[in-house]
């Protein structure tokens, strides 16, 4: 997948600005952003349901609007409606068949129990939760074996077991070739599945890189100790360290490398010091709040675009 320049700018002037991504090979791409940054309307782009104001987008080495490449994506968008007097099967069968589809009974079966809903394949929509709706939305979306599976929000209405169920889908998915561009706000999801990420604000793409990168500066760790006292200190400034918070039992540190964690272990027990805990923040949603609430972030050699 490739986009220079991708613009859509709605007459409102809102929209995305400017996108340029590149995905190479199968990977789970992340993008995140706050409500209404732009996120929906860069996938339905891609998808070919907004038409770009200007700038290409490339799947799968052709135009994103080529009509042969509709048959090798997948979308789930993020708002849907089934009709409601369809049972489950009969909306799998009504896509197999625009999908021109052949024997398809078995695969319906299987992704329905992918999806954890096969016992209730011969209900009507109108009885299905809004979980239950979404698992059947990722199942039709599956349908074609694609390529490229776009997924816009697709837990926003799981239980936390339906959100491993397709944290787990979203993996199988990628170990059988299929790239996954998964649209989220969920910074905790995004950090567990994702390859590389791209985080956007305003129609802008603000940082971009892998988990690892992104996060390299922003790694928060907390220790909870016997004590804190002056000595402890005294070690920690001579390792030009930056303490964030401390009590007179936690210690909040902000450090460059994961390497300084057993480094830093090491040292407290050598000295002296219990060590009862030590917590790493969630070092994604550092990254997120710094981005968004400064609109800037430097990742490395990776691309800023705001
Ligand atoms: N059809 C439209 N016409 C005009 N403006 C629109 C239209 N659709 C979306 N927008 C605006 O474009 C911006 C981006 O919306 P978009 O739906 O892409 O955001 P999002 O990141 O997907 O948000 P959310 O997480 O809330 O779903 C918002 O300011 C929104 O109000």
């Amino acid at each position: 997948m490739k986009t220079e320049n991708l613009t859509k700018e709605y007459s409102s002037k809102n929209g995305c600005f400017n996108i340029n991504l590149e995905i190479e090979k199968p990977i789970v791409f992340g993008l995140l952003g706050p409500n209404g940054a732009g996120k929906s309307t860069l996938v339905k782009t891609l998808v070919g349901l907004l038409r770009p104001t200007r700038g290409k987008a490339f799947l799968l080495g052709k135009p994103f609007d080529d009509i042969v490449i509709k048959s090798k994506i997948g979308y789930l968008p993020e708002n849907f409606k089934y009709p409601d007097w369809m049972t489950a099967y009969e909306v799998m069968e009504f896509h197999c068949q625009l999908l021109k589809m052949k024997n398809y009974k078995n695969e319906i079966y299987s992704l329905l129990e992918k999806v954890g809903i096969i016992e209730h394949k011969d209900k009507k929509i109108r009885l299905f939760s809004k979980g239950m709706q979404q698992r059947l939305g990722l199942a039709v979306s599956m349908l074609n074996r694609p390529e490229i599976i776009f997924l816009d929000e697709p837990t926003s209405a799981l239980d936390p077991i339906g959100r491993i169920d397709v944290r787990n889908i979203i993996i199988e998915l990628k170990n059988q070739g299929t790239t996954v561009f998964l649209n989220s706000h969920l910074l905790s999801e995004v950090e567990k599945v994702c390859d590389k990420v791209a985080i956007i604000n305003n129609g802008y793409i603000v940082a971009m890189g892998t988990i690892d990168e992104l996060t390299r500066k922003a790694l928060k760790v907390t220790f909870v100790l016997d004590k804190v006292d002056s000595k402890l200190f005294e070690i920690i400034s001579l390792k030009n360290i930056n303490i964030l918070n401390h009590s007179q039992t936690t210690l909040e540190l902000e450090l460059s490398s994961h390497e300084d964690v057993p480094i830093l272990v090491e040292e407290f027990v050598r000295s002296g010091y219990k060590i009862y805990e030590v917590k790493k923040s969630q070092e994604l949603e550092n990254v997120f709040l710094q981005v968004i609430g400064e609109g800037y972030f430097d990742v490395g050699n990776n691309k800023i675009l705001f």
